[in-house]
């Protein structure tokens, strides 16, 4: 048995997050293993992980009223991590988390702060917590209650409305269901769903995806369909952007931003093996995570190298592609449900410099596309500046090239398309936030 419990895990998490600004997929499996979780427990240490960075701002606000003076560090972790499972753990006595707080505060601190630890808390048991309700402004009202940056809800509200982005910020709460693609190049879904069910996984068609399966109950990818290449884990969002790209068995496509592989692995699927992909990365060392990938699904058309986008011609002045995904460099805004903090560590500025890579990236593209290819940008981000507004600088630079109604995608996603661009929405159909525009090269 391990010396440490879940909640020190989930608390040394909350604060290397803060110290550090690491990401929290990556801390928790490092602490999973650092801290000997077992199996039966990990499930409990991500929901209260996720939940306490999901909802920290509410809980800030919670925690206000009973605190006589400035807490932080890993003391208002505590708290936060400690209220969160009062208010939102049904699974866990509140008599509980107070105890376990109190221990905690007890080993890592001295008596004032254990003592402070619950007084705050037994407070908040007797007393209850104010409403979100007393705040007026319904920006800053969205902001407290769903634990987003007041810029962000202020920055969707103008490009979407405040409906719209309520709804994105709630749907943001609740954890996404784990979906996969099957390798169709392979296996049939149908096939896949069997081997599944043998292994104890309970699964279902994607009712978006021709490709997806929808995980009810099990890990995927701890099954051997998984390790023996039937199946990728993969949000549908993402699944979608190789439909929209369309490559035929015998093209020569190009996936500019490809690491780990996600939509390398699908577009070399779905050329069945004959053609080629040819997948770059800036970065050296996550070129080996597209090969492992490409690998594992016993891919023989994929071929991975570390290169900036935008030297393209430099590297190949003479090569031309039928196909060019550019899915970019983006502030991730569509992912929030997986990566809660990325919502505290993006700066509004920080959008601003991404745009220009974005361009700069399509218009490399461009020149390596043959006349007639087909251009795709993608991102997984929700905004309009470096989605739509990227189209469209893109567009005024470049009369070559025109934006097309995404086809050959499912009726209900292509019907989502304005002005043929497509922003999805995580409250669409629970996928990722996604965006996709479609480009063709005039003859
Ligand atoms: C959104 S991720 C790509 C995800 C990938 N397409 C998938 O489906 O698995 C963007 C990628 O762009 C890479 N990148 C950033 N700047 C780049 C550049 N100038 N040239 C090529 N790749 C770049 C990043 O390293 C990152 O892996």
């Amino acid at each position: 048995m391990s010396k440490f419990s879940l909640r020190e895990a989930a608390l040394h998490i909350l604060d290397q997050i803060d110290k550090n600004q690491s990401y929290s997929n990556l801390l928790l499996n490092h602490a999973i293993k650092k801290f000997e979780i077992s199996k039966k427990d990990t499930g409990l240490l991500t929901e209260i992980t996720y939940g306490t960075i999901q909802r920290k701002m509410t809980l800030d606000y919670y925690l206000e009223p009973f605190l006589k003076k400035k807490v932080e560090g890993w003391v208002r972790n505590l708290l936060r991590l400690s209220l969160y499972q009062m208010l939102y753990l049904d699974r866990v006595p509140e008599r509980a988390a107070i105890h376990e707080a109190v221990e905690i505060a007890k080993k890592k601190g001295h008596k004032g702060i254990s003592g402070m630890v619950n007084g705050v808390l037994r407070s908040i048991q007797r007393e209850g917590v104010r409403s979100v309700e007393e705040i007026q402004d319904p920006v800053i009202r969205i902001s407290i209650e769903t634990s987003h940056p007041e810029w962000l809800v202020k920055r969707w509200t103008a490009h979407f409305g405040l409906e719209k982005t309520k709804e994105m910020c709630e749907k943001n709460l609740i954890a996404p269901v784990q979906t996969a693609r099957v390798n169709t190049s392979r296996i049939s879904r149908q096939e896949a769903l069997a081997l599944l069910e043998q292994e104890g996984v309970e699964a279902s068609e994607s009712p978006i995806v021709p490709s997806g399966i929808r995980v009810k109950k099990g890990n995927i990818a701890h099954t051997s369909a998984y390790t023996d290449g039937f199946i990728t884990v993969q949000d549908e969002s993402s699944m979608l952007v190789a439909y929209a790209l369309a490559p035929v068995p015998g093209e020569s496509v190009l996936d500019m931003c490809a690491a780990p592989g996600g939509k390398t692995t699908h577009i070399a699927e779905c050329l069945n093996n004959e053609g080629e992909v040819l997948a770059f990365d800036l970065h050296e060392h996550k070129i080996k995570l597209i090969k492992e990938n490409a690998d594992r699904l016993k891919l023989k058309n994929v071929k991975g190298e570390a290169l900036d986008g935008r030297k393209l011609k430099e590297r190949y002045p003479d090569k031309e592609f039928d196909r060019i995904l550019v899915d970019a460099p983006c502030s991730g805004l569509g992912v929030l449900r997986r990566k809660p903090d990325i919502k505290y560590a993006k700066r509004e500025q920080d959008l601003e410099s991404l745009s220009s890579i974005q361009q700069e990236l399509l218009h490399s593209a461009v020149n390596s596309l043959k006349k007639g290819g087909t251009l795709v940008y993608s991102t997984c981000t929700v905004d309009k500046e470096e989605n739509e507004g990227t189209v469209k600088r893109f567009l005024g630079d470049h009369p070559e090239m025109s934006l097309t109604a995404p086809e050959h995608l499912p009726e209900r996603i292509a019907g989502l398309a304005e002005n043929n661009m497509l922003q999805i929405f995580p409250q669409d159909f629970d996928g990722d936030g996604f965006f996709i525009a479609v480009f063709k090269k005039s003859d």
